[in-house]
């Protein structure tokens, strides 16, 4: 006799939290990556000749292929077709690539005038060789990590939806910000043990091992699909899934609660990730830190958001508010940036500094943890994909811009600087411009933060209530 199955490896919080794991593990590898040259500004300035402005390219970089190529908007489309477990493991080669070709551009080897040294260094020659190749890899791998990102977010939806969906999102985000904490301590280390080479090719071997556990994850979400489909066919699954059209997409992009969603994202996240690239070298100037200080000071900026992101997680799904949330997360954010940027030398210790560091941890806590679990109250599931890979999209135009608006900042505001320190002069830079930069951000932010509420309370999308459904 053939057993009838009516329940499926989701309803073990056992499986459910073992795929939750073992997607989050390369996140987390994903996030030490994409951090991983963060602490090292100073060191590549005088090493590979990276000037600010040189250093905010590369880290805008990751984005380039996703904002331009589209690459995102069609890993959102590719998802929705391919489905959760063969999106994650092109996402984990793409990450695995575009790390190695970056571990070459900065290499000794090719430094040395190893193979496509003379070329990449024959035009632009403003713009280092090892920079030109390191953006080609980083760009690569931009498209792996974010395409990793929508993919992990609709594999947990497909785990958690109508559980504990806030707090899995929440956890998720946690170790990734672990990864963020763990690259800010080891990096510079490891720098200082054997260069920038060594960070970067510990790095890149750290994502072979999360390509590893994408792979373990494939088996997982194979069987959860089988069960499904079993209990589709006994006719114990009453809502057949819609097959995805790209003509769906319209949906999307004609939803003005979703568009104002994303520009809150795109506006939160350009004053976070990118700060995140200068937030050593800014720390190092303004407490005359080295490096290897500066750059464990900052690493408390995660741990603050690891701790309350599942937290905040588990009262959105019991409790909501996540539009009141988002509100005050903004608002946090535009004290910490004011902070950095206006406190005279002379009161800007480094109890100060720690302290706006652990706000803004809160701060990005906050966001995140109210943002990303309201998409699906926006959109139906079957364009859930495409609706994370276009707020992503929009995101990493930010994303991208940011750091290199930042880099020329940074250097126009201070003239003069970068050739001393080509000098070997022992200057400083100024971040008060940049600073206040970041603070803008934080304060558009908070004007759409304000706008979604009411938007939502018009509307009824359900923003400010609970996710788990009693
Ligand atoms: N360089 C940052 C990559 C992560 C961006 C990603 N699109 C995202 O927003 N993830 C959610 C998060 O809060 O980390």
């Amino acid at each position: 006799m053939v057993e009838k199955i009516h329940t499926t490896l989701r309803d073990s919080s056992v499986a459910r939290w073992t795929a939750l794991i073992l997607l989050a593990s390369t996140m987390f590898v994903a996030y030490m990556f994409i951090d991983v040259l963060a602490p090292l500004s100073t060191m590549l300035e005088t090493s590979l000749k990276w000037t600010p402005d040189t250093f905010g390219a590369v880290a805008g970089s990751e984005y380039f292929l996703n904002v331009f190529a589209f690459f995102l908007i069609f890993a959102g489309i590719i998802l929705d077709r391919i489905g959760v477990r063969r999106a994650a493991l092109v996402s984990g080669f793409l990450m695995v690539i575009g790390a190695s070709i970056k571990l070459y551009g900065i290499s000794d080897y090719f430094n040395a005038g190893g193979f496509g040294y003379d070329f990449f260094n024959s035009f632009w020659t403003g713009f280092p060789g090892s920079a030109k190749v390191a953006c080609i890899g980083f760009a690569i791998f931009g498209c792996g990590v974010e395409m990793a990102g929508v993919t992990v977010s609709k594999g947990i939806v497909k785990w958690f939806a109508g559980k504990e969906l806030a707090l899995a999102m929440g956890l998720e985000m946690a170790i990734a910000r672990l990864g963020v904490f763990a690259v800010f301590r080891l990096s510079p280390f490891l720098a200082e043990k054997g260069g920038v080479t060594l960070s970067v090719g510990v790095g890149t071997l750290l994502l072979l091992i999360g390509l590893l556990t994408f792979g373990v994850y494939f088996f997982f979400d194979k069987k959860l699909d089988a069960q499904t489909e079993a209990l589709r066919a006994a006719g114990d699954e009453t809502s057949q899934e819609e097959e995805f059209r790209i003509s769906d997409l319209k949906t999307i992009f004609t939803s003005k609660t979703f568009m104002v969603v994303a520009g809150l994202c795109v506006l939160f996240y350009s004053a976070i990730f990118p700060f995140q690239k200068f937030a050593t070298g800014m720390l190092e100037s303004r407490l005359g830190m080295t490096t290897s200080e500066a750059s464990s000071l900052f690493s408390y900026f995660p741990i603050g958001a690891m701790i309350l992101t599942p937290l905040l997680g588990w009262f959105i799904d019991n409790k909501g508010k996540a539009a009141s949330m988002l509100m005050l997360g903004s608002l946090l954010m535009i004290v910490c940036h004011l902070i950095f940027a206006l406190t005279p030398t002379e009161s800007f210790t480094f109890a100060i500094a720690l302290t706006a560091i652990i706000v803004l941890g809160v701060s990005f806590s906050l966001v995140p943890a109210s943002l990303w679990p309201s998409v699906p109250k926006l959109v139906d599931n079957k364009v859930l994909g495409s609706a994370y890979s276009i707020i992503f999209w929009i995101q990493n135009i930010g994303l991208m811009l940011t750091p290199i608006l930042i880099g020329w900042a940074l250097k126009s505001s201070n003239p003069g600087i970068a050739e001393q320190i080509a000098a070997g002069e022992a200057v400083k830079y100024n971040y008060t411009v940049p600073m206040l930069i970041f603070a803008g951000f934080g304060v558009a932010a908070l004007l759409l933060a304000f706008y979604l509420k009411a938007l939502d309370k018009k509307k009824g999308f359900g923003l400010e209530l609970p996710n788990i459904v009693k």
